[in-house]
């Protein structure tokens, strides 16, 4: 069964949280991205979104104005020269400046980093790292810089500290998440604040389409709660981080959905040896050390 069916939108948050802003979520016509769209949408902002296929983006449109928001669907491959600008341009052009940037947008295929190629790193670097980029950067020259206010999101991996198979892509999000560090300091000057945003492992149609039932099982064992997260555990914390009501920190900001044990597999709990019958019972060696605590 997919696991990536939207819970009601909100989040909990006042239905005005977001009046009055501009959100553009990339990726948002499926999972986290869909639930994030859902969720600002929800909070009052009007809305745009992009990928490359039309019909998600559509169906979240339909969504987003059966309840009554406000969504533009723009069709592109960020990776392309000037569909950035072209995404951008769309975005100003019907609801003004970008209050909120969510780079959503982005994808990867486990394999042994021994069997990736440059080709391979490169397709996933292009979306993760340059296509980010591009879209922050043209996001803050043409709006939240001149009205010097503005939230952007980047999305990473937890766990931060590497992920066997993912070479590639855990290295790409280590490097949104120091750019998210960076602007975090440099662009306070404008009052915009970065957001580094580090889902655990989300059950979404993207995982169940681009992954082995093997990998999603490792995965699920790892997580201490034994089950993955939602699409809404992610896009409630963007909404809220999106939010008047959010922390603001002097500090670069990382905010985890999830953390886990190291090693991939969950931790099992150690069981007694004498719990299992065909251990054989072990005796305590003598002691052969001085105690200074017995006499
Ligand atoms: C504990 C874990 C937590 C994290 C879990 C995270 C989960 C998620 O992120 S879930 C959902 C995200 N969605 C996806 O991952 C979407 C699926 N992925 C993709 O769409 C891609 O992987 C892509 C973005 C990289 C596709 O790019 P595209 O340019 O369309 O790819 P090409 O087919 O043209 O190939 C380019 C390049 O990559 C090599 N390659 C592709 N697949 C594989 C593979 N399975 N193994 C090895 N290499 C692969 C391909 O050979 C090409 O390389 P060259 O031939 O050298 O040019
Ligand atoms: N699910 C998980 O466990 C985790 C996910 N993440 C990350 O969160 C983000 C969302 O993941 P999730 O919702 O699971 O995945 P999905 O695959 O459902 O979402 C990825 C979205 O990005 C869009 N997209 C992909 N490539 C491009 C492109 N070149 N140009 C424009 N849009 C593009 C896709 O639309 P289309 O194909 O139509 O272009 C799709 O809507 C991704 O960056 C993912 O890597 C991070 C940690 C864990």
């Amino acid at each position: 069964m997919r696991t990536d069916q939207p819970a009601p939108p909100g989040g909990g948050l006042r239905p005005d949280v977001h009046t009055g802003k501009v959100a553009l979520v990339t990726g948002g016509g499926t999972g986290i991205g869909r639930a994030t769209a859902l969720d600002l949408a929800a909070g009052g902002a009007r809305v745009v979104i992009c990928g490359r296929r039309p019909e998600p983006l559509a169906e979240v449109a339909d969504q987003i104005e059966a309840l009554g928001g406000s969504c533009v669907t723009v069709s592109a491959d960020i990776r392309e020269e000037g569909s950035v600008t072209t995404v951008v341009g769309h975005a100003l052009e019907a609801f003004g400046p970008v209050d909120v940037l969510v780079n959503n947008a982005g994808g990867q295929f486990t394999a042994p980093a021994e069997e990736i190629s440059p080709g391979g790193r490169r397709a996933v670097h292009r979306l993760a790292v340059d296509a980010t980029w591009a879209m922050t950067r043209e996001v803050a020259r043409r709006a939240m810089i001149p009205q010097r206010s503005g939230a952007v999101f980047f999305i990473a991996f937890s766990p931060r500290r590497g992920i066997p198979g993912f070479a590639h892509a855990a290295s790409a999000r280590a490097a949104v998440e120091n750019l998210a560090a960076g602007l975090s300091l440099e662009w306070s000057r404008y009052g915009i604040r970065t957001v580094c945003v580090a889902p655990g492992t989300i059950a979404t149609g993207g995982l169940d389409d681009h992954y082995t039932a093997e990998d999603r099982e490792r995965w699920e064992r790892s997580v201490p709660l034994g089950r993955l997260g939602r699409p809404e555990d992610v896009s409630g914390l963007i909404s809220f981080l999106a939010s008047p009501r959010a922390p603001t920190s002097p500090a670069p900001p990382l905010w985890s959905t999830a953390e886990r044990t190291p090693g991939v597999p969950g931790t099992p709990c150690p069981t007694s040896p004498r719990r299992n019958p065909t251990s054989p019972r072990r005796t305590r060696p003598p002691r052969t050390t001085h105690d200074p605590l017995r006499h």
